[in-house]
């Protein structure tokens, strides 16, 4: 559950970067996506044409703060966007650095507490850190979105074992893997690792075929949800034989 949302897929996609509307729509279409995030200022440069494709595509929008350096920033997005899109949910990135476009971790909190005293519901670009998990949660946040590795480098899981602590951590908290996922087999195994959901969007926007791509990333969330769900085998030291002795043939 997502604030009290209950989502037919665990897959969210990002919009930007397609080589055209109708690719975009398609794209949607095919991934099964629940949730589609999109950033203002996108809005305001497509206009009508783009609200169709997400009013069309029957997902959930979740708006989001991208490119905001500041908490001044994100804060007048997030209210603009509010406006918009009609909606409370709010994707909030602060981006504290050029190279990693890493999110900034003070200004994100202050963000936070902001939007969330202001009636946001937000979802959190973070680190995998768990005390800034932790001050987010504090600040008012029911969900919590980790980075895979940096957004738009397709490295996918980068740190397991923090990705996995956290999961750890915050048993109870919606965790969300959002960016820097290259492939269908990361999203999985984000999945398969206990998360919550996954989101993306270069990995599909940038493919030589979106639509199919996007089709497999749907396809691959919902298997790694199934097979989280199903209970995974655990690892072994040592070989352990799946083939019982008992009834073999004795040869004399
Ligand atoms: C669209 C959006 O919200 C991005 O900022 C997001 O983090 C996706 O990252 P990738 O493009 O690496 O999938």
């Amino acid at each position: 559950m997502f604030y009290n949302v209950d989502l037919d897929s665990r897959l969210m996609l990002g919009t930007a970067q397609y080589p055209s509307p109708e690719v975009l729509r398609a794209a949607i279409a095919a991934s099964g996506a629940g949730v589609i995030t999109v950033s203002l200022r996108r809005e305001g440069r497509e206009g009508a044409d783009f609200r169709a494709i997400l009013a069309e595509s029957g997902a959930r929008i979740l708006p989001n703060t991208a490119g905001c350096h500041t908490v001044r920033e994100a804060v007048t997005t997030a209210q603009m966007a509010r406006e918009v899109f009609g909606t409370a949910w709010i994707k909030l990135e602060v981006i504290g650095h050029a190279d990693t476009l890493q999110p900034d971790p003070f200004a994100l909190v202050e963000a936070a507490r902001i939007l969330s005293a202001d009636g946001f519901e937000v979802f959190p670009y973070t680190t995998e850190d768990l005390i800034v998990g932790e001050r987010l949660i504090e600040a008012g946040c029911r969900v919590l979105m980790p980075w895979g590795a940096p957004i738009g480098s397709g490295q996918g899981l980068r740190n397991r074992a923090g990705l996995a602590s956290m999961r750890a951590h915050f048993p109870d908290v919606p965790l969300v893997v959002d960016a820097g996922i290259g492939t269908p087999s990361q999203a999985m195994a984000a999945m398969e690792m206990g998360f919550d959901a996954v989101l993306l969007n270069t990995a599909v926007a940038m493919a030589r075929d979106p639509v199919a791509m996007a089709r497999a990333f749907g396809q691959a969330v919902a298997a790694g949800r199934i097979a989280c769900q199903a209970g995974l085998m655990p690892q072994r030291e040592m070989a352990v034989a799946s083939t019982p002795v008992f009834g073999m043939a004795e040869l004399v």
